[in-house]
């Protein structure tokens, strides 16, 4: 009898596995962080094998640690960092490079180079998205150009493309697959045909060799090997992680939307089957679909770049708190920031802005600023640059939202979430269950092997755990969103290059 559903969550700093029951409810949890590799300002690596070795870990750990074994798994789901991208050869399995990481700038020469172009236009059209660094076909290239003699093996076809679903999926089971949600972060992929599209790949000069065929969010691709878990188990859900939040937030319906406070912020907005083009600089991407059932469910994506990442460099970088937790207790120390801004552009800005050029920057300091108020202040910079993509958000939907549900590590911080509303004017929603990734990409996996019948079973799990009401008068937030953006101004086209 199957108990579980296993869902595997790949992040940007940690590999976390999860084991949910029947009720969606946590059964067992494990996770364990990995490297991150900065070898020049502006790169961001991982080691391929870092990234499975400490999945397949924390996977055989949740079975370990719960007694369960394989025959207690009715399906494992995927959700993982998106747009990170890895180039390895089909028949040693061995990675030509270090994985290209989302936050990632190398290519934005690349990007200034396609919108000289006069490209913007038509990749926006075609997949969603703007021009920028963060997504995977500029990295891909990257690879193609510059690791020696990898352009000629890709031709030959011996070299595999993919981003981190499908490294773990090749690792598994051996097939070389990605799901649409993915796929809509590539830059070289058609969101309306959902296909791969040869235009984009003439233009980047990718060989179509390279990519993996592209696969439903909700439905069976194959079966682990028996070798990692003792008997195979089938891998039936894919998602990128912010994908599989929304899912794992039941925002089904359009209109609803969820923002996770994780690495960086990503505030999804589902806008139903058809794409909705943005007009405010947010991206449009898939959202999941299913296997047997035309098409794709769309969202409205504003990613912001920098969030609980700004709190664990106050934390590594800066050694005032030693634990992301503390910053809570940190930035309640003082009643406000005592007028210190930060805009933690550390990897550019991304929505609303797109500007990979932008910098980190800390202004308003007088000699009576303390690192009480450079924490506040970096809590509210995650508020801050949530309420800016909600704005855009809302022009673009042309609706008002009436709550936001939240997720991610940092939506633990009640400070956080309290400055958020009331900066917002927008409830702010955290539920009982906050590993809404894992979860979403269960409910993908166990919605195609049966274990869950239905979205609306699905739906009735949700629950709220706290609902932060805003708190502060609109003027006062409307005045110190108009000093942020100064801020921001301020930071802007910092690193062009000379
Ligand atoms: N109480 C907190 N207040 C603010 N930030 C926090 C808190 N707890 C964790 N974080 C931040 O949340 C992030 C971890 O969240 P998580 O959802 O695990 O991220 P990811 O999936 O991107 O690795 C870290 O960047 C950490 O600094
Ligand atoms: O690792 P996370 O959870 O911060 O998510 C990273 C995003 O998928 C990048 O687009």
């Amino acid at each position: 009898m199957n108990k579980y559903i296993l869902a595997l969550d790949q992040g940007t700093t940690s590999s976390r596995a999860i084991l949910f029951g029947h009720d969606g409810r946590v059964r067992a949890i494990a996770q364990q962080e990995f490297p991150q590799i900065f070898p020049q300002p502006g790169w961001v690596e991982h080691d391929a094998g870092d990234i499975w070795r400490s999945q397949l870990a924390v996977a055989q750990e949740v079975l370990r640690e719960s007694g369960a074994d394989a025959a207690d798994i009715a399906a494992i789901g995927i959700a993982n960092q998106r747009e990170t991208t890895l180039l390895w050869d089909r028949s040693t399995g061995k990675p030509v490079a270090n994985a290209i990481v989302w936050q990632d700038r190398r290519t934005a020469g690349i990007c200034d180079a396609l919108r000289e172009a006069g490209h913007a236009e038509r990749i926006r059209q075609k997949t969603g998205l703007v021009i920028d660094a963060y997504f995977s076909g500029t990295k891909l290239k990257w690879l193609l150009d510059n690791v020696p003699g990898v352009r000629a093996r890709a031709e030959r076809g011996e070299l595999a493309f993919g981003t981190v679903d499908a490294w773990l999926v090749w690792k598994l089971c051996g097939r070389h697959v990605t799901d649409v949600s993915n796929a809509s972060r590539t830059m070289l992929f058609d969101i309306h045909a959902l296909a791969w599209d040869e235009e984009l790949l003439q233009c980047l000069d990718i060989p179509p060799s390279v990519l993996p065929a592209v696969v439903p969010s909700s439905g069976e691709v194959g079966r682990s090997d028996p070798q990692w878990f003792g008997a195979s188990i089938p891998i039936a859900g894919i998602a990128g992680d912010q994908q599989a939040a929304t899912f794992g937030q039941a925002c089904h319906q359009p209109g609803m939307a969820k923002n996770t406070y994780g690495t960086g912020c990503f505030m999804l907005m589902h806008t139903g089957d058809r794409a909705k083009a943005s007009h405010n600089n947010l991206l449009t991407t898939v959202g999941w679909n299913r296997s047997g059932v035309p098409g794709a469910e769309y969202m409205l994506e504003g990613s912001v770049f920098m969030a609980g990442a700004a709190v664990q460099w106050l934390r590594d970088g800066l050694g005032i708190i030693r634990s992301a937790e503390e910053v809570e207790e940190l930035a309640a120390s003082v009643p406000d920031t005592g007028g210190v801004v930060m805009v933690p552009a550390f990897a550019g800005l991304g929505a609303p802005y797109w500007d990979a050029y932008a910098r980190g920057t800390i202004v308003g300091l007088t000699r009576g600023s303390t690192k009480a108020h450079i924490a506040r202040a970096t809590l509210a910079a995650i508020a801050y640059q949530t309420a800016d993509v909600l704005e855009a958000m809302q022009k673009d939907a042309e609706i008002g939202l009436t709550e936001l549900r939240v997720d991610g590590g940092a939506a633990r911080n009640n400070l956080l979430m309290q400055f958020q509303a009331d900066v917002l004017g927008v409830p702010v929603v955290r539920p009982k269950v906050t590993e809404t990734t894992a979860l979403g990409a269960a409910y993908l996996a166990g919605l195609a092997v049966g274990f869950w019948s239905s979205r609306e079973e699905i739906a009735a799990q949700w629950q709220v755990d706290r609902r932060f009401e805003p708190a502060m008068a609109a003027a006062e937030a409307r005045q110190r969103l108009a000093t942020w953006r100064r801020a921001v101004d301020r930071s802007r086209e910092w690193a062009v290059p000379e």
